[in-house]
């Protein structure tokens, strides 16, 4: 097979580069904000915790309002906290578009649909579709991805189906997302076609909503040191 026949390879230099950060990261830190006041706050205590990258899901009438509050707080400046800031939950590409304008960097979808990942490469911005299957996966890869979410990683299957999936794909890598936590991070980052780990445990809705940055910059810390070296 080549990328001719697959519909190119992945991916832009600004591409590669935004997925060389989450990698390094390890972490991707899944966040629910029901109130974009809140996000600065929380922007800034997943970088004091070392974190700087964040999900920020379209689940919430809030998410691009959110977005756009850690740009403007300066959360996202290059030579300053450098925080990462991408849309999680996006199934339309309509949203996409809203979260592009947003600002957000990077578009992450629960599922595999042909639409979002085309509207994503319209904006020329980094997508990664959730899949669970070889199906999915494969239909990925036709799109001219390289990297994709597993999900919901702990019930598809987890690390043995993300094994089982490198056999017939050794070009794709995964962001495996649902089910991880403190427990069983360390198994998934153990796979080399693991880029980094979706999670949520370090940014409780409960902290969030009551304005327990301190709590989010602690659990932040934690998963920083739990992930450091793997
Ligand atoms: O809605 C989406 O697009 C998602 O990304 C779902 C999230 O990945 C999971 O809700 C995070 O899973 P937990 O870490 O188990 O909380």
């Amino acid at each position: 097979m080549t990328d001719a026949i697959l519909g190119g390879g992945e991916t832009s230099a600004a591409d590669a580069a935004l997925l060389t950060r989450i990698s390094a990261h390890r972490l991707l830190p899944v966040v629910v904000l029901e109130d974009a006041a809140d996000a600065a706050g929380l922007g800034a205590a997943l970088v004091a915790g070392g974190l700087p990258v964040a999900e920020v899901t379209f689940r919430t009438a809030a998410a691009a309002d959110s977005v756009r509050a850690m740009v403007d707080a300066g959360l996202t400046e290059p030579d300053g906290p450098n925080l990462l800031v991408g849309a999680g939950t996006v199934v339309t590409p309509e949203q996409v578009d809203t979260a592009v304008a947003a600002g957000a960097r990077f578009v992450v979808s629960p599922g595999l649909s042909r639409a979002v990942v085309e509207r994503c490469q319209e904006h020329g911005v980094l997508v990664l579709p959730g899949t669970a299957t070889a199906t999915e996966v494969q239909a990925a890869l036709t799109m001219g991805l390289r990297t994709v979410k597993f999900f919901p990683a702990e019930s598809s299957g987890g690390v043995a189906a993300i094994k089982a999936l490198t056999g017939p794909f050794p070009q794709m890598r995964f962001v495996p997302t649902g089910g991880i936590k403190e427990s069983n991070v360390a198994d998934y980052l153990a796979v080399p076609a693991v880029l980094a780990a979706g999670g949520s445990w370090m940014v409780p809705g409960s902290a969030v909503a009551a304005g327990d940055f301190a709590q989010v910059e602690r659990l932040t810390a934690g998963a920083v040191a739990l992930v450091a070296g793997s």
